[in-house]
């Protein structure tokens, strides 16, 4: 393993957003102990005759005060980001630090990461949010557990012996697959697939790319034929390393991202055999991770090294899993959408799978813990969100904060007649189509890169629209109001577009990190910090902003039925290569 420290992060693409150490902190801090003060004061100064309703309250302030003594460590590995954040038991963020690692784009459709600058993103994370920690005068020992979210699907395959990865991470948003795809549909026992394990065959999850991996990359194919070959999702191969790599040799996941495989069976939370047989995989030659439960106390091991040397972990989760955690989307009907790198949006489906008949899945929500039934989702999947805004920093130059493609937005009244199917890896849920690919519509001479900047947030928006419709469709019921947070949740303009769109008021938290925070809430579960959801029925509730639907139906109508007719109109774009070969 490299030094985590040697990366040279001058050079790293992405955002020019520099890496955020917690603003408000010492607010908080401060907050805290003049509410340490107050409780002292309160103490002292106990009124002889109090009666019960004084007594439940100030039993109600000092169990708060002691849950904001106590801290859970997150780490958060986005697609485009990772972040350590540390929370107090009240759910508020008290330290935390951000960085970015390179997206490595070898040829058009194709996207990996470097596993190693993964790792050590997260020890650069930790580290300096350690620091921060520590200099408000807290102690490592306070750190009680460490929760890991990550970006789920990006598949990796590394030698179990040596720990040694061979082959760059294929991220979930990597179109190389295509073709595989159409032949792997054409397969008999295709159809079947998807009421074992809830996913519809396409580029999107790991097994497709593990075939692709197996049948291309000669390291891989010969470590997996002399049985050295260890498969997993980001989280497994974290876990890998944060338990001491080669000399633990612990390979493990979380029912959460188990289900994104496509290897798993949404009713057992095993591993298949029909799944594994149909993408020819033997698990006799394959490392494939133990899967757990979201919360463990044992199970995902602890840290080997570094400053939280020996701090257990105690769970793990997809992000977006984490973000409906996160939300306390406990009950059933309860739903968020997450505007990340993509958007996805989860709806709480309870404690039996569903499997959508009308483009969305089937997935497990979280299970928090072994005694603990799991519990699902559907979700629609939105490959393109944030990184529509991202595209248009880095490659088209637009501007070098994504923070101000609001203010570019903001200079034109409206969309100017553009659609923009933000189709960079052909369209997820509830569309389905491999073969469209990003298409500006409606382009004349009075466009301005504002009326782009309105259309590329609008496509996330009108996209969680035809989830929502497929949503109502599979559930029978309409969402009341939508739960938002994640990277471009920031943008206002954007979410009172997305309320215009879907006619709901939009929901978002006033504490952001609300992927991270479903992590704690996972890790404080397993080390019994709360033992029922009724204790979090306030986390993070305060000074929610509301977005109300401000546009006409009938306006808001008549927009999406363009980005209807946009959708049709891009299909077929990206043409079979081999068929247009054979042809000429
Ligand atoms: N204020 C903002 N307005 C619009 N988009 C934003 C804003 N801040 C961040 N983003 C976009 O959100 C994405 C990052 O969001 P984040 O939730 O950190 O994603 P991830 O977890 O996938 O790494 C980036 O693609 C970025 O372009
Ligand atoms: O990186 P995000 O937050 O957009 O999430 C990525 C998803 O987990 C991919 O399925």
């Amino acid at each position: 393993m490299r030094n985590p420290f040697e990366l040279d992060y001058d050079s790293v693409d992405g955002d020019s957003e520099p890496p955020t150490d917690f603003e408000g902190r010492e607010d908080h801090v401060h907050q805290h102990q003049e509410q340490l003060q107050q409780r002292h004061l309160n103490l002292n100064f106990r009124p002889k005759q109090e009666d019960d309703g004084d007594r439940a309250l100030l039993q109600e302030d000092e169990e708060q005060d002691d849950m904001k003594r106590r801290f859970i460590g997150t780490i958060d590995q986005g697609t485009t980001s990772t972040r350590f954040i540390i929370f107090d038991c009240t759910g508020v963020p008290i330290a935390k630090y951000q960085t970015e690692f390179r997206q490595i784009h070898e040829h058009p459709g194709w996207h990996e990461q470097d596993p190693y600058e993964l790792v050590e993103s997260v020890y650069i994370c930790i580290e300096e949010a350690m620091k921060s920690f520590l200099a408000l005068g807290y102690e490592i020992s306070d750190i009680e557990a460490i929760g890991i979210t990550s970006q789920r699907e990006t598949a990796l395959v590394w030698d179990w012996e040596t720990g040694e990865p061979l082959h760059n991470a294929i991220t979930w948003t990597d179109t190389r697959t295509v073709n595989l795809v159409r032949e792997l549909k054409a397969k008999p026992g295709a159809d079947d697939l998807k009421n074992i394990c809830g996913l519809p065959l396409s580029t999107y999850p790991s097994s497709v790319t593990l075939r692709w991996m197996l049948d291309h990359l000669p390291d891989v194919r010969s470590a997996y034929d002399d049985g050295r070959a260890a498969f997993g999702t980001v989280d497994s191969w974290l876990i890998y390393n944060l338990n001491g790599g080669p000399q633990n040799k612990r390979l493990v996941t979380d029912v959460t991202n188990a289900s994104r495989t496509m290897f798993m069976n949404l009713e057992t939370l095993q591993y298949d055999d029909r799944l594994l047989k149909f993408f020819d995989i033997d698990k006799t030659k394959l490392r494939l991770p133990d899967i757990l439960p979201s919360s463990d106390p044992e199970g995902f091991g602890k840290v080997a090294e570094g400053p939280l040397e020996g701090v257990p972990i105690t769970s793990c989760l997809g992000d977006q899993a984490s973000a409906l955690v996160g939300h306390c989307a406990f009950s059933p009907g309860m739903a968020k959408n997450t505007y990340g790198t993509g958007c996805f949006l989860l709806y709480n489906v309870g404690d039996k799978p569903v499997i959508s008949k009308h483009g969305l899945l089937g997935t497990v929500g979280f299970q928090l813990g072994r005694d603990r039934k799991p519990v699902y989702a559907l979700e629609g999947s939105v490959a393109v969100a944030g990184s529509g805004v991202s595209f248009l920093m880095n490659n088209l130059g637009f501007f070098r904060d994504s923070r101000k493609v609001s203010d570019l937005a903001a200079s034109v009244p409206d969309n100017g007649g553009c659609i923009f199917v933000t189709a960079f890896s052909g369209l997820f849920a509830p569309y389905w189509i491999d073969d469209a690919q990003g298409t500006i519509w409606g382009i004349t001479a009075h466009t301005q890169k504002g009326h782009i900047a309105r259309a590329t947030m609008e496509a996330a928006c009108f996209q969680t629209k035809a989830i929502l419709d497929a949503m109502a469709m599979d559930s029978g019921k309409a969402l009341t109001e939508l739960a938002v947070d994640g990277g471009m949740s920031n943008s206002d303009i954007c979410m009172q577009t997305q309320a215009d769109i879907i006619q709901i008021p939009v929901e978002r938290p006033s504490m952001h990190e609300t992927t991270a925070l479903g992590a704690a809430i996972a890790a404080g579960f397993a080390i019994d910090i709360w033992k029922d959801f009724s204790e979090l029925k306030n986390m993070n509730r305060a000074n929610r902003a509301s977005f109300a639907p401000a546009m006409s139906v009938k306006a808001s109508g008549k927009m999406y039925k363009k980005w209807s007719k946009a959708v049709e109109m891009s299909r077929g774009w990206a043409e079979n290569e081999e068929e247009e070969d054979d042809d000429e």
